[in-house]
């Protein structure tokens, strides 16, 4: 017995039980008299193949043909018919029929059709398969180590179960809002279709609506001869990111959002009423909730592009990520490059982690490109890394941006313990309350940190 199902839809009985007979060892039948109970039962029993007869009481075989096709486009049908119907045969092939066969049937003839027809099902779902695997394989990397990233890669996996549920990705530049959406989108069920993307901060203010909808020929002076088709479109099936979501003007908004309630829409002067399935992740660094105050932003906009809202930390508050970051990037240059540097020295990773990223992961990127390009090795330095130029303090000569000694003189205890309490604190954040990890910070020994911290602790409850 195989895997295939396959229906028998013909309203005689000897040919039902004569195919039924021949085939029942081999394959899960299940026959039907009419068309209409064929179609009642196809999304039960997802059947392989169906075996359809031309001349069936009620609903024809084209018809059901063209039925069957329209609910499943993948399905293959084999029509049965009378020797002299060839018309209606051509008619068949026209509409998608695999092949078909004639009455009185053969059924070694019969059996060779379908042996043919599955086999052709067998190495679609082979080359499906191979396609869906080179698709996951160049699936973007989302590097990370930190709890809140393990939280946003989880939360991505769940929000992506969904084909259309709208998301918005909160974040300063370069925080990886673009990466996230299309992590999304490879791991949807449309992971397929299109990821189209668009930055609305760098389209014209009054080409927006043209760019996301859209236009007819003639919609306006300077347009395309022949129209246009609109990003929306392009992204069916798929996904759409909308960068700079706060950027759109309020009449794009307000379209924005009709499309957004039923996937309806028009071109731009156009009359003919579109509908496109996509679904539409958004981002911004800008505060939309002050924008709505200011009635600069839809608040009915706002709250349908962010049934699920992600929100990106700056690369500066999860520090334990700079040098995972940095290594992967090292990594990544190095083949790119063809490079083989094994490492970044100590110092240039003190100042990596002590680095105030404005730019966030997209500037340590292009550090350790510049880095891995120029440097001699076979370490990275802070010199190849241009951090000596950027004000960071570190290093074995300059561990500290220290005040010179004034005549007064300075409390050197005061000093040491205000500096302790400081990384104490600061180490506890960053490990999120992990001792291990913040004596790693600290470079201490965990003993020799928990006896520290704690009296820290106790020093300070004593002068509170
Ligand atoms: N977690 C990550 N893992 C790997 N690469 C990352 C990660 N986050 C960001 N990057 C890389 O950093 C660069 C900037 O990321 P991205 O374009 O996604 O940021 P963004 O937040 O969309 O920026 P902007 O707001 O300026 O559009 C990209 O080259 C991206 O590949």
């Amino acid at each position: 017995m195989t895997d295939y199902t396959l229906f028998i839809v013909d309203d005689e009985q000897t040919i039902r039980e004569g195919i039924t007979a021949y085939l029942e060892e081999e394959y899960t039948l299940y026959s039907y008299i009419t068309a209409e109970d064929a179609l009642d039962d196809l999304v039960r029993r997802s059947p392989d193949l169906v075996l359809l007869d031309i001349g069936l009481p009620g609903m024809n075989g084209i018809e059901a043909l063209e039925r069957f096709r329209e609910i499943r486009s993948d399905l293959l049908v084999i029509m049965i018919t009378a020797y002299e119907d060839v018309n209606s045969v051509i008619q068949c092939m026209k509409k998608g029929a695999y092949d078909y066969i004639v009455k009185p049937i053969q059924m070694e003839g019969l059996d060779v059709t379908i042996r043919n027809a599955l086999e052709t099902i067998r190495l679609k779902k082979e080359i499906k398969q191979l396609q869906e695997k080179q698709i996951r394989k160049n699936m973007p990397c989302f590097i990370g180590e930190s709890q809140v990233i393990h939280d946003i890669m989880d939360y991505i996996e769940r929000v992506a179960k969904s084909p259309d549920t709208p998301v918005l990705i909160l974040g300063e530049t370069g925080t990886g809002k673009e990466l996230i959406a299309s992590s999304i989108h490879h791991r949807s069920p449309n992971f397929q279709g299109p990821f189209i993307t668009v930055n609305c901060a760098a389209i014209p203010r009054d080409l927006i609506e043209s760019e996301l909808f859209g236009y007819e020929k003639g919609a306006f002076s300077g347009a395309a001869a022949n129209g246009k088709k609109g990003l929306i479109e392009m992204a069916d099936k798929g996904t759409l990111f909308l960068d700079e979501v706060g950027d759109l003007n309020l009449e794009a908004q307000a379209k924005l959002l009709r499309f957004m309630e039923n996937g309806e829409f028009y071109k731009v002067g156009g009359t003919e009423k579109r509908h496109v399935t996509a679904r539409i992740v958004s981002a911004t660094n800008k505060n939309l909730e002050e924008m709505i105050e200011n009635e600069k932003y839809r608040s009915d906009l706002y709250y349908r592009i962010s049934v699920i809202k992600i929100q990106v930390p700056s690369l500066n508050e999860r520090g334990g990520d700079v040098l995972i970051f940095a290594r992967y990037f090292l990594q990544m240059f190095n083949v790119k490059f063809g490079r083989d540097l094994t490492g970044i020295n100590k110092t240039a990773r003190v100042m990596l982690e002590r680095f105030q990223w404005k730019g966030n992961v997209r500037e340590l990127k292009n550090m350790m490109e510049r880095g891995v390009l120029m440097a001699n090795g076979p370490e990275l330095t802070p010199e190849d890394l241009g951090l000596r130029d950027r004000g960071v303090p570190g290093g074995k000569d300059e561990p500290l941006a220290l005040l010179p000694l004034s005549p007064e003189g300075v409390d050197l205890n005061a000093m040491r313990s205000y500096m302790d309490k400081f990384y104490f604190s600061q180490a506890m954040e960053l490990a999120q309350g992990n001792e291990t990890k913040a004596a790693r910070l600290l470079k201490l020994k965990h003993h020799a940190f928990r006896y520290q911290y704690k009296k820290n602790i106790n020093d300070q409850e004593h002068l509170d």
